[in-house]
């Protein structure tokens, strides 16, 4: 997730059921009741909205396949200017990568997405006041942890690792065809090369570069060092009132049109050309059906096009299979423990954890500040892994805490359906964020794992992420030179600004949109509040 940063300070098998797993924690059943119509039914609709006016004035008809945020914005913008749309959305809700999970009480709790990034940039904020979006800005400070406590002053690793930012983003701008590194392979050796560090420095400012983990979802020994986007001025706005209202509001134009919006419906094969005769394939409760339209953008995320989750007939574009081959897919996980009393810090929006450094052989130990452990492998729990935990008590007022992990943690811990396994995996964390007087945990009520690197339709994943080797242009590039085509792309994965977020997702709806609108020779607008330009 290039320009964003997801906790704080800072992109066939043509038999392939939906799955309909929800990410965790419950879908959404009631909040859009349009079923599907049978395929029999379909098609006498969308050959009404084709016939009669032959030419220009015939309305169009575009296909958007995925109703997430990137979906919705493009069939909204099309919907705008005249232009008839289906939305086909395999899921039982819309909003795919945003789902908001929310209690009796009303209380929200975001499963996918939670925070707005970027705020000073992001038009969807403009969205807050309008809708009257209950929000909270989680700037304060967070807590550092080792497995010795509370944070000293080691930590001064933090500035190390801000300069390490500056020092590869100078050395790429430099030798932009110096070959990619892994970031923790590119730290050490920029650690080891610093005259000026101290012995602690060294050990723990790799250790803390693993902060970036909890932003792009994967390990530094797998991401970019090239493409690595380091941020810590940004604000991040926390969507206590949910993120659901943000596809709410998005997909509002087009509930209104009986048959725009298609739930349970799994698309299988779009057979695309430029002369206006597309068809998309679909399967539902009815069985398999098909759509002749104009045109057709597809928003499924980058991971389920990788696994070929949809056909393309013909094949893609050369140079867009290149850049979805080129840009890889990262699993942030979020695992959300309710406790009888809140015994952590009331005062803090997060807690950040850092695992301790290697053991140095014995002979070099001596005097060092490294793990108190003994131990010289690290040990098989949560105090392994770098990890940011989020304060709910602060947020949403429950007695709650987030613990956010990365990839490849995050497989293994979605994967665990042993609820007190998990717990247990946990509880090394939770005693060290214990604060006085609670000298034992309290009763742990519930435990809640995601479950996006199990759900097909989230494409076994969370979001993009640049990799070692990735050349996350290529795609974009790609997209670009395929702009007066009749099948268009959107998705978080479709932009380098803002790629892995929402408000970037956003935008490249309303740019696939765009495009179409240019092949159809409909004039843009000029846009709404949170358009881009
Ligand atoms: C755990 C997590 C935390 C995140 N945190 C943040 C955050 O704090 N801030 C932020 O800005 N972003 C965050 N993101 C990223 C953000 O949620 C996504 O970038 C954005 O929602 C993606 O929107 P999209 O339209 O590109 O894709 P999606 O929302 O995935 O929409 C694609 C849709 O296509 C559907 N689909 C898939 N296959 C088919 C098929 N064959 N037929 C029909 N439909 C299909 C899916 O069900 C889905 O609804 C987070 C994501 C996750 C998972």
């Amino acid at each position: 997730m290039a320009n964003s940063y997801h906790v704080a300070s800072r992109i066939c098998a043509k038999s392939k059921q939906p799955s309909n797993l929800g990410s965790g924690l419950g879908e959404r059943r009631d909040a859009l009741s349009l079923e599907g119509l049978t395929s029999s039914s379909e098609r006498p609709l969308i050959a009404e909205a084709k016939a009669g006016i032959p030419g220009p004035e015939r309305r169009q008809m575009v296909a958007v396949v995925g109703g997430g945020i990137s979906g919705l914005r493009a069939a909204a913008v099309l919907q705008r200017h005249g232009v008839d749309v289906v939305v086909l959305e395999a899921r039982n809700r819309l909003g795919g990568r945003i789902h908001t999970s929310r209690r009796a009480d009303g209380t929200a709790l975001d499963i996918g997405a939670a925070w707005m990034h970027e705020t000073s940039q992001n038009n969807l904020v403009k969205l807050i006041r309008k809708l009257g979006i209950e929000y909270y800005y989680d700037d304060g400070l967070a807590l550092y942890y080792t497995e010795q406590g509370r944070a000293g002053a080691q930590f001064k690793a933090k500035k190390i690792c801000d300069e390490f930012a500056d020092y590869m983003d100078w050395f790429y701008t430099k030798n932009p065809d110096a070959p990619d590194r892994a970031v923790s392979e590119f730290m050490e050796d920029f650690v080891s090369k610093h005259e000026l560090l101290t012995e602690d420095d060294r050990a723990w400012a790799p250790q803390v570069i693993k902060e970036v983990e909890l932003w792009i979802g994967t390990s530094v020994s797998q991401a970019s060092a090239k493409h690595l986007s380091y941020f810590v001025t940004e604000r991040n706005l926390y969507m206590k009132g949910g993120y659901d209202r943000i596809v709410d509001w998005t997909a509002a134009t087009l509930n209104e049109v009986p048959g725009a919006v298609r739930l349970n419906h799994f698309v299988e094969r779009v057979m695309w050309n430029n002369e206006g005769q597309n068809t998309v394939t679909f399967k539902n409760e009815h069985g398999h059906g098909s759509i002749d339209v104009d045109a057709v953008i597809v928003t499924i995320p980058l991971g389920a096009l990788h696994r070929k989750l949809l056909a393309f007939e013909p094949p893609l574009p050369a140079s867009i299979q290149t850049g979805l081959q080129q840009l890889s897919y990262a699993a942030l996980g979020k695992v959300f423990f309710e406790f009888a009393e809140v015994f952590w810090s009331k005062d803090n929006d997060q807690f950040m954890y850092y695992p301790s450094p290697p053991q140095p052989p014995e002979d070099e130990a001596y005097g060092s500040s490294y793990s108190s452990s003994n131990a010289s492998t690290p040990p098989d729990n949560i105090l392994a892994y770098a990890t940011v935990t989020i304060n709910l008590w602060i947020m949403t007022g429950s007695k709650s805490l987030c613990v956010q992990i990365a990839e490849p943690l995050t497989q293994r811990i979605e994967a665990m359906d042993d609820k007190k396994a998990v717990y247990s995996f946990f509880k090394p964390l939770f005693n060290l964020l214990r604060t006085e007087p609670h000298r034992a945990l309290p009763k742990l009520i519930g435990v809640e794992t995601t479950k996006w690197t199990l759900d097909p339709l989230a494409g076994h994943g969370t979001y993009s992420a640049d990799k070692v080797g990735d050349e996350p242009e290529l795609l974009v590039d790609a997209l670009e030179q395929h702009k007066r085509s009749r099948l268009q792309f959107a998705g978080e994965h479709c932009t380098i600004t803002a790629n892995g977020c929402v408000h970037g997702a956003f935008a490249t709806g309303e740019t696939a949109a765009k495009n179409l609108l240019k092949v159809f020779g409909v004039q843009y607008d000029g846009g709404d509040l949170v358009s881009l330009d």
